[in-house]
């Protein structure tokens, strides 16, 4: 983009047509005033609209909803850290992510980094894979689970402790999560006029369970000191703060929901909110007490503010240091909205008694709304919680029997009524499978396996023993058998001869090592080589001895494409940057 180009632009379309995002560290976010339209049919912007779809396409580039950008940012992610993002379609964030890892990075070296980035729906990691291609990183892994049932891929005791020599991971811990869960997008209305139509106050509540249980494993599968963000593109108050004052309740001392309102100062935000009811079929309701016990299984105590949970156990944040941590950012950055009755003194809770048994116990204020109107844009959702101690495991199962009591009454209902045909919109086939997975889990003795939505493969698909490496003189749960149905096994590609080759002929210095690096899938037959970071080879590593518990969609960089010609194997040089020479003879 040339000088002439702006000063068209400003000319044409005023001073503000293009200015960066003020919160956005490093100038390095702009917000563009023009639309689709005026960016393509307006002669004078035909380069500036050449260079934009440029740079888009060889990754330089992204263009997105601004306040869809500012949950990664809350990360705070620094070099060398392992990041999950738990629902990461269509990979926005996750390409976000991407940058910030190679941003980090030392110059000239690859980043020691990793990001494993999930989406519960195959086409939609489809969408991810391409998405994040752009990028071309060895250091991605797409997984294909339900967030909620993450593997941890913790290793048996007897390899744990072959393992330490190695200084390699013995179980799937995080630095980073990012939770953006699925929800009901109320906070896109601006741009959706779909919603308009469909939007209800109650949409949330379809939600509220899937939201705490996704984050809950966000939490599970955090390291010690690590942070999660949890965010949603709703302002629907029992998708967000119920969500986070149900995970306080149920993690305790395990987790803190961070004040953040030093970071980011220049992003106009307003506080989470203390109070709120929820509707069900056109009622509002006060407490779960004020619902009709027909509907009590449905309406969950979770989703209110005055919630003691689901169990009684927690009194961890009733103590919580109120006036020397009431430091919200004063000024613009502070808009008390006049509904939430925040009062710092008492840490978010009003003095009056009424409201104080039906206001939330937990400061809940350091959550984040971002709502259109203050900076022109969508509205968000955020929260950041630090992990603390590891989870208190009795704790998380008491509250699970509670509650599996609730989904049992509630699953039944909702067969009943899949068998009447009047599921609403929302309760889709995939989350009445969750539903009565969850039942299935809660009942142990009764485990449907049609209901779990990815099977394994039959045991006669034998794994590759040449292929597979050289793990074989381990134990015999090395021997194991491809796991995931409809997916192809990831193996070390350790054609030695043909390794040499690639790297006598493209000059491949002895420190760019390939040694354990370069992998292929079975059935293409060797046909493409892709590149992975050391992380992405420990984890795999590790995911081979738990015996394939991660779905793996997609990994690292494709580096090398064959192409049989007339009997001979052609390698193509496929990484863009990659001592410029494009193919290889075998
Ligand atoms: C709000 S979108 C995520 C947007 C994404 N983080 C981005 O910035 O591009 C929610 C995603 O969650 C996925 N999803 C829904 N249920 C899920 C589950 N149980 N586990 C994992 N992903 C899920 C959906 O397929 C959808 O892609």
């Amino acid at each position: 983009m040339t000088s002439g180009d702006l000063w068209r632009m400003s000319d044409e379309y005023g001073e503000y047509a293009l200015s960066p995002l003020p919160w956005y560290p490093g100038n390095l976010a702009w917000h563009l005033n023009l639309s689709r339209k005026q960016l393509r049919k307006n002669p004078a912007l035909e380069s500036f609209h050449e260079f934009l779809k440029h740079e888009s396409e060889v990754g330089n580039i992204t263009r997105q909803e601004a306040v869809s950008m500012v949950p990664p940012l809350f990360l705070n992610v620094q070099a060398g850290q392992h990041i999950l993002d738990m629902c990461a379609a269509p990979g926005s964030k996750t390409f976000q992510l991407l940058e910030m890892i190679h941003q980090s990075k030392e110059p000239g070296l690859l980043p020691t980094a990793l990001v494993i980035a999930n989406d519960l729906k195959v086409q939609r990691c489809d969408v991810l894979i391409h998405n994040t291609k752009r990028m071309c990183t060895a250091n991605l892994i797409v997984t294909n689970h339900e967030a909620q049932s993450f593997p941890s891929c913790s290793l048996a005791k007897d390899d744990s402790e072959t393992y330490k020599d190695h200084c390699k991971p013995q179980r799937l811990e995080f630095d980073r999560v990012l939770c953006d869960v699925p929800c009901s997008g109320d906070g896109t209305l601006r741009k959706s006029h779909d919603l308009w139509r469909k939007w209800s106050s109650s949409m949330g509540n379809e939600f509220h369970l899937l939201q705490v249980d996704i984050a809950m494993r966000g939490i599970a599968l955090l390291k010690v000191g690590g942070r999660m963000v949890y965010s949603t593109c709703s302002m629907n108050p029992v998708e967000n703060e119920a969500v986070v004052a149900e995970l306080l309740r149920r993690s305790g001392s395990s987790v803190e929901l961070l004040d953040v309102s030093g970071e980011l100062r220049e992003l106009v935000r307003r506080p989470g909110l203390n109070t709120w009811k929820v509707n069900d079929r056109g009622s509002w309701f006060q407490t779960h007490e004020d619902v009709p016990d027909s509907r009590k299984n449905v309406i969950l105590p979770s989703m209110f503010p005055s919630s003691t949970s689901i169990h009684e156990s927690h009194t961890v944040y009733s103590s919580f240091a109120v006036n020397s941590e009431c430091n919200v950012p004063l000024s613009r950055n502070f808009n008390i909205e006049d509904t939430n009755n925040f009062n710092c003194d008492t840490g978010g809770i009003s003095s009056s008694n009424s409201t104080q048994s039906l206001g939330s116990k937990f400061p809940l204020y350091r959550c984040m709304r971002i709502v259109p109107h203050d900076q022109d844009g969508g509205a968000f959702f955020i929260a950041v919680i630090r992990k603390l101690s590891p989870l208190n495991e009795n704790q998380v199962i008491k509250v699970r029997k509670t509650e599996n009591l609730l989904l049992k009454n509630r699953t039944v209902k909702l067969q009943e009524q899949c068998q009447h045909r009047i599921v609403s919109e929302v309760l889709d086939d995939n989350k009445l499978l969750d539903e009565q997975k969850k039942l299935s889990l809660a009942n142990q003795t009764s485990k449907d396996h049609n209901l779990i939505e990815v099977q394994m493969a039959s045991d006669d698909v034998e794994y590759s023993q040449t292929e597979s490496g050289d793990r074989s003189h381990r134990t015999n749960k090395l021997d194991y058998r491809h796991r995931w149905k409809g997916i192809d096994p990831v193996l070390f590609f350790k054609d030695e001869a043909v390794i040499k080759n690639i790297v006598s002929f493209f000059g491949i210095e002895e420190s760019f090592s390939l040694e354990g690096r370069l992998v292929t899938r079975s059935t293409d037959n060797a046909r493409r080589i892709y590149y992975i970071s050391k992380s992405v080879r420990d984890i795999l590593e590790l995911n081979v001895q738990v015996g394939e518990q991660i779905k793996i969609a997609s990994l690292g960089v494709k580096m090398f494409v064959s192409v049989p010609i007339r009997q001979i194997l052609i390698y193509f040089n496929d990484y863009m940057h990659f001592h410029g020479k494009s193919a290889y003879f075998l």
